[in-house]
């Protein structure tokens, strides 16, 4: 077992690459897909938890956990966005965001474990098509889960059920109690990851910060479940949406995965007599306009709002996003 979770043989040149898994943008999660043998999220995964000493805080046996890792990895499908690099980004995005001065022990380890697990299962098993798709054609998800947050469910159901199998019973030491709390902060953080969501998570933050109580360290005082969770869901939907707020190079990478997946879904509805959804035909959809109203709705928004609860600590952040927005207002 290589030191970065996977066996590859250029462990080195891995090494190299993931030098900069702690800065924002530092790190490029294609390269480290074609180096890792296919194992983006799991090297990140392991890397970051290795790092932050989960495997001796929480007596996890690396190889229950590894197992768990390429069992979830594995259950990724080979669409062109919504694949494990993806869930890779969002793992290592969480961790640089939880890294935030103004975060300084403001969270439990469990509570980081938490929003590490979430972030690896968000989008496991996602099929590249929306949960828009699904309801309005009623598909076998779609009447599982009663047309409510439909990939998100289905995600977690997979993500969880993984760790039932055999070797991936890593958390076999946790009190029920651990268990139990581990659980419910996954279940709520990847749940708030529907983008219907959005408006009512950006309300819940934005009143976060004009309520919010700094201790003298000038580091956040979050003293309920329900403020700690929150803080928790917008992260991880903030690095959801970060791929506008990463170094252009990459960003470009991420949108050109988008548009094909989008475009994926807009031929299938296309070839079914569907109505296409939005900025899914590729006959009628501008990628530079709908990038910068993408960022001017609803990831500045969202960005700006986190940037005043950790402030001055996410204005590299916010630079890069206003950098790549007028990248592609430029081309319009
Ligand atoms: C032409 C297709 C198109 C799509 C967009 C919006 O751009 C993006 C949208 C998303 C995006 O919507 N991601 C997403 C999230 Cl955060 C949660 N649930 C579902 C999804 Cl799909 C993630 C990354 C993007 O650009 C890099 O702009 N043009
Ligand atoms: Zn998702
Ligand atoms: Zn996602």
């Amino acid at each position: 077992m290589g030191n970065f979770g996977v066996v590859i043989g250029n462990e080195d040149a891995l090494a190299k690459e993931l030098e900069g898994i702690d800065m924002w943008g530092g790190i490029d999660l294609f390269k480290i897909a074609d180096i890792s043998n296919n194992r983006p999220l799991t090297s990140v995964m392991y890397t970051i938890c290795k790092k932050r000493d989960m495997f001796v805080k929480f007596k996890l046996s690396p190889v229950k956990f590894l197992t768990y890792m390429m069992t979830l990895e594995d259950h990724y499908r080979e669409v062109p966005y919504h694949n494990s690099l993806h869930a890779a980004d969002v793992v290592q995005s969480v961790h640089v965001l939880l890294s935030s001065a103004a975060l300084d022990s403001v969270f439990t380890d469990l509570e980081i474990l938490s929003a590490l697990i979430a972030s690896a299962m968000h989008d496991v098993d996602h099929p590249g098509l929306s949960n828009q798709y699904h309801c309005s054609n009623s598909t076998e998800l779609a009447i599982m889960y009663n047309d409510a947050s439909v990939l998100e469910n289905h995600h977690l159901a997979v993500g969880f059920k993984l760790m039932q199998q055999n070797h991936c019973d890593m958390f076999e030491h946790f009190t029920q109690k651990q268990w139990q709390s581990l659980r419910k902060m996954s279940i709520d953080m990847v749940l708030a990851t529907d983008m219907s969501k959005h408006m009512q998570l950006l309300a819940n933050l934005k009143t976060m910060v004009e309520t919010k109580k700094v201790a003298a360290s000038g580091v956040l005082m979050l003293d309920n479940y329900t403020d700690r969770i929150q803080v928790l869901q917008n992260m991880v939907h903030c690095a959801d949406l970060s791929n506008s707020a990463k170094p252009i190079e990459l960003y470009k990478k991420w949108v050109s995965v988008i548009i094909d997946e989008y475009w994926m879904q807009g031929d299938v509805e296309r070839q079914a007599g569907l109505e296409i959804s939005p900025m899914c035909d590729r006959h009628n959809t501008s990628i530079e306009r709908s990038q910068v109203m993408f960022i001017d709705f609803v990831v500045h928004p969202l960005l700006e709002t986190w940037a005043d609860l950790v402030n001055p600590y996410a204005q590299e952040i916010i630079n890069e996003l206003s950098d790549n927005r007028e990248y592609y207002a430029s081309l319009i």
